[in-house]
């Protein structure tokens, strides 16, 4: 295809993701109000329902119907076994709630989440408030918008004036805890106005987007929580990096997002690192061949 052709396809790719996010998001507010069966995964905190591994089911047999040669990352396809990595063939990476605990506790901020790389590169991503019907968009070179109104970042470069957002993670061992807590405490006797814990990343991470929030930062994440995040933060003009202040890696578990390069590069220097498994931890041998 012409890179006019593709560019129509990657549209009509995201018109059909934001289909399939609002659906989503419906089961979501449906089942919200139903008992739940709730298990765990890498960790007591880390909690899985069926909702999620049903949206999941929902959300890639919609997209593999329509696009059969695309290939998926998902969630609970990717806790089930299946590998996580890019190719570069056509890529969703989809996490059908975000914010698992919050939706367990009924507590609204919950997202449907759709990134969508080719050729390894992020594309466009698609955020869905599920309770408060809220819908990011952005896809590369177009801007990103929130309910079709275009998001512009912070100009915030001083952490004495900056409301900050982050995550605490699935782990919650001693050593854990004492960084995670000792990063906040960092920022805090930088005089950061606030540090904000939301219970889902992705909508953390769009804060950031519509300028509410000056930076987001996090050791723990996955490639689901960051992929569509990043492309909309991108597009309303922020940085999205490596918590070392490199390139992001999509699938190194951690990231930082800032408005400003000097807020994101400010942030690099105070925080001292949790290490996290790679989402993509046990393709070595397929990365190389693929
Ligand atoms: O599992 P879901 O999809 O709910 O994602 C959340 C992670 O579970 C948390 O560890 C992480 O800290 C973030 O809250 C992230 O949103
Ligand atoms: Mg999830
Ligand atoms: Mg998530």
């Amino acid at each position: 295809m012409t890179s006019a052709e593709n560019n129509r396809h990657w549209e009509e790719c995201m018109e059909f993701a934001v289909q399939t996010a609002r659906r989503a998001g419906q089961v979501i507010r449906e089942a919200v109000k139903l008992d739940k069966c709730v298990t765990t995964k890498s960790s007591a905190v880390d909690l899985v329902t069926e909702t999620d591994q049903q949206v999941e089911e929902l959300i890639i047999s919609t997209l593999r119907d329509r696009y059969p040669s695309h290939r998926f990352i998902g969630e609970e396809s990717s806790a089930a076994g299946e590998r996580c990595f890019l190719t570069d063939s056509p890529t969703w990476i989809i996490d059908p709630i975000d914010g698992t605990c919050n939706f367990v506790h009924s507590f609204p901020m919950v997202a449907v989440s759709i990134g969508f790389a080719v050729k390894k590169e992020l594309e466009f991503g698609v955020i869905y408030h599920c309770f408060e019907e809220t819908l990011y968009t952005a896809r590369k070179g177009h801007g990103a918008f929130c309910n079709g109104l275009r998001l512009q970042v912070s100009k915030e470069k001083d952490v004495s004036k900056a409301l900050i957002l982050t995550e605490i993670g699935a782990k919650r061992d001693p050593e854990t805890l004492k960084i995670f807590l000792g990063n906040m405490e960092k920022l805090l006797k930088a005089h950061a106005h606030g540090i904000r814990v939301i219970g889902s990343a992705t909508l953390a991470l769009c804060q950031v987007a519509t300028g509410a929030a000056d930076a987001y930062y996090q050791f723990g994440l996955h490639c689901w929580d960051i992929a569509a995040a990043a492309v909309i933060i991108r597009e309303a003009g922020g940085v999205v990096m490596d918590t070392s202040g490199g390139p992001l890696d999509l699938m190194s578990r951690r990231v930082i997002a800032a408005g400003t390069p000097e807020m994101a590069d400010y942030i690099v220097q105070q925080l001292h690192s949790i290490s996290y498994e790679r989402d993509d931890h046990d393709t070595d041998c397929i990365s190389t061949s693929c």
